[in-house]
């Protein structure tokens, strides 16, 4: 039998099909099992209908025109435009249950932050939740490590379904341009979605940021249902909030913005403390000053975007929640304290924009000299690399250029394309032996920051993880305990 279908008629076909589960890649084929046939990045989906069927495959989702591999018993097969959204809608109709409130959030840096910040307010009220992305999925009962921030349609409708058979009706989850563009969120039914910002990353697979933008607004245009809450934080570029409102109004989504022009929650003031800071904003009219125990002005924008989602969706003492709140890992995270005073942060920028706001944040915790130890990926955007380098030199006192994840590139082009762009830098290959240059040449009142890796707890060398954890690492070096 072949059926010759697009999406909207597709489920019915299946459901005819009696099949038992589905996957797109081949080796995981178990009999009764939908083999979804894609073409891929690095190899052709559909090359494998034979090993899929000999696996056991019931039938395969392909593109229009996919040819029946020669010498293969046949198989239905059922033909679709867009078989990645295809394949996620009937993973999750084949996953059963999700939570009952999930929000997505996009945005180029700040993804995780927001997402475990929603949480933890949820958490905090007495809700089951769950954040997933980045660092993996967070939720009681449940400790998945990190893979992708956003996981293949398949195992993220396992996810769901998951926490939703433990009761935990309420998650966040990140929703990175990878995902949205490759359809892999296509079945999951959200509440709300917000969008953090917009700035150059993965320019190696959009091509321009105008199809990065796109992928991004995806979220809004097609996935969120019509009259859904929508958070944008200011700080987002013109182009992309104005993008953002004209779907809105097409949409009739609930647009709330966030940040100093907030008209949802704005942001009056902040002022650093120590290891804080102190908001005054103003939001459902009324003038509240909140203490929030995270320093850095960028975690105070990510706070307010999960504030105001989990208010857009019903927590109505959102706000008064924020200083709760607590620190995410390798998210300007204090990794040491030295003897002399001087402080050692870890974090994940890794694109200039947060670079920028990083340095930008740590300045007024800096009475001395502030450093940063610094790479860029390899197989990741090149161009950022230079634009790295020159927010480094322009914001820093003292840089080291260092090796982050070389991939499968030459770790010294890399730096060699920072350093070009960050003149004065010292250039130190091992991440080891510059963590350690950055530490001993801590005085009093400096501050180091080691940026690019964060939670990571590998580095990926040639092919090979090779164990590293930057808290770790500096708190070996600085005769500390390791982190509790
Ligand atoms: C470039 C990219 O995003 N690739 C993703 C994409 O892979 P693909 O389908 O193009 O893979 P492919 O290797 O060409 O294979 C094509 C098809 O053949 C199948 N196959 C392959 C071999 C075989 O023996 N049998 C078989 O059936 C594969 O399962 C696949 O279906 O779809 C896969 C399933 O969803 C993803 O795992 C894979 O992510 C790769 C591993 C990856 O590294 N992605 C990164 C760049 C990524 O997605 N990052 C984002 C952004 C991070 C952020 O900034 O937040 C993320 O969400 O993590
Ligand atoms: N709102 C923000 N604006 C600018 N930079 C930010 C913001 N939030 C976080 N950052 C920077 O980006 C880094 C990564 O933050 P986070 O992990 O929350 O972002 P992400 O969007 O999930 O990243 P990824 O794309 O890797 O998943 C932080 O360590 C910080 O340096
Ligand atoms: N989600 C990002 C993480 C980058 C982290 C950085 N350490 C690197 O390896 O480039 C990416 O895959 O581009
Ligand atoms: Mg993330």
């Amino acid at each position: 039998m072949r059926a010759a279908s697009d999406t909207p008629g597709i489920l019915p076909a299946i459901a005819r099909l009696d099949i038992a589960g589905v996957t797109a890649d081949s080796r995981h084929v178990v009999p009764g099992d939908l083999f979804a046939a894609l073409p891929g990045a690095r190899v052709d989906g559909r090359s494998f209908i034979a090993e899929a069927v000999k696996r056991g495959a019931v039938a395969i989702l392909a593109p229009p025109g996919t040819p029946w591999p020669d010498g293969v018993p046949q198989r239905p097969i059922i033909f679709d435009p867009e078989p990645r959204r295809c394949l996620a809608r009937i993973a999750a109709v084949l996953a059963g249950p999700q939570p009952k409130t999930v929000v997505a959030v996009t945005g180029t840096n700040g993804k995780t932050s927001t997402v475990e910040f929603t949480r933890q307010l949820w958490a905090s009220a007495g809700r089951k939740a769950a954040s997933l992305g980045t660092l993996g999925v967070i939720a009681p009962g449940f400790d998945t490590g990190s893979g992708l921030t956003t996981p293949d349609p398949v195992s993220l409708a396992e996810t769901l379904a998951g926490l939703a058979r433990h009761g935990i009706n309420h998650a966040a989850m990140e929703a990175s341009s990878h995902g949205l563009d490759q359809f892999r969120l296509d079945g999951v039914r959200l509440a709300a979605a917000a969008m953090t910002n917009l700035t150059r990353d993965h320019l190696d697979y959009h091509g321009t940021l105008e199809a990065y933008r796109q992928a991004k607004l995806r979220l809004f245009e097609t996935l969120l249902p019509e009259g859904a809450p929508v958070v944008a934080h200011t700080a987002t570029d013109s182009v992309t909030l104005e993008a953002l409102r004209q779907i809105a109004q097409r949409r009739r989504l609930d647009l709330r913005t966030v940040g100093e022009d907030g008209d949802g929650i704005r942001l009056l003031d902040a002022r650093p403390r120590p290891d804080g800071q102190d908001l005054s904003i103003l939001a459902h009219g009324r003038r509240c000053d909140v203490v929030l125990n995270l320093p850095g002005r960028f975690q105070a924008d990510n706070a307010l975007v999960a504030a105001a989602l989990t208010d857009s969706l019903g927590l109505s003492d959102a706000l008064d929640r924020l200083p709760l709140l607590q620190g995410v890992r390798g998210r300007m995270e204090c990794a040491a304290r030295l003897p002399n005073g001087a402080v050692a942060y870890v974090d994940y920028a890794h694109t200039p924009d947060a670079l920028e706001r990083l340095l930008m944040a740590l300045r007024p915790h800096t009475a001395g000299r502030l450093h940063v130890v610094f790479g860029a990926g390899g197989d990741r955007d090149r161009g950022k690399r230079p634009l790295m380098g020159q927010a480094a030199s322009r914001l820093a006192d003292v840089a080291i250029v260092t090796d982050d994840n070389p991939r499968s590139e030459d770790p010294a082009t890399i730096r060699a394309a920072i350093l070009a762009a960050c003149p004065g830098a010292t250039e130190i290959g091992d991440r080891t032996k510059a963590i350690e240059t950055a530490l001993n040449a801590l005085a009093a009142g400096d501050v180091l920051v080691v940026a690019g890796k964060g939670h990571e707890q590998g580095q990926i060398v040639a092919g090979t993880v090779l164990p590293f954890d930057d808290v770790t690492v500096i708190r070996r070096l600085a005769g500390l305990e390791p982190r509790a």
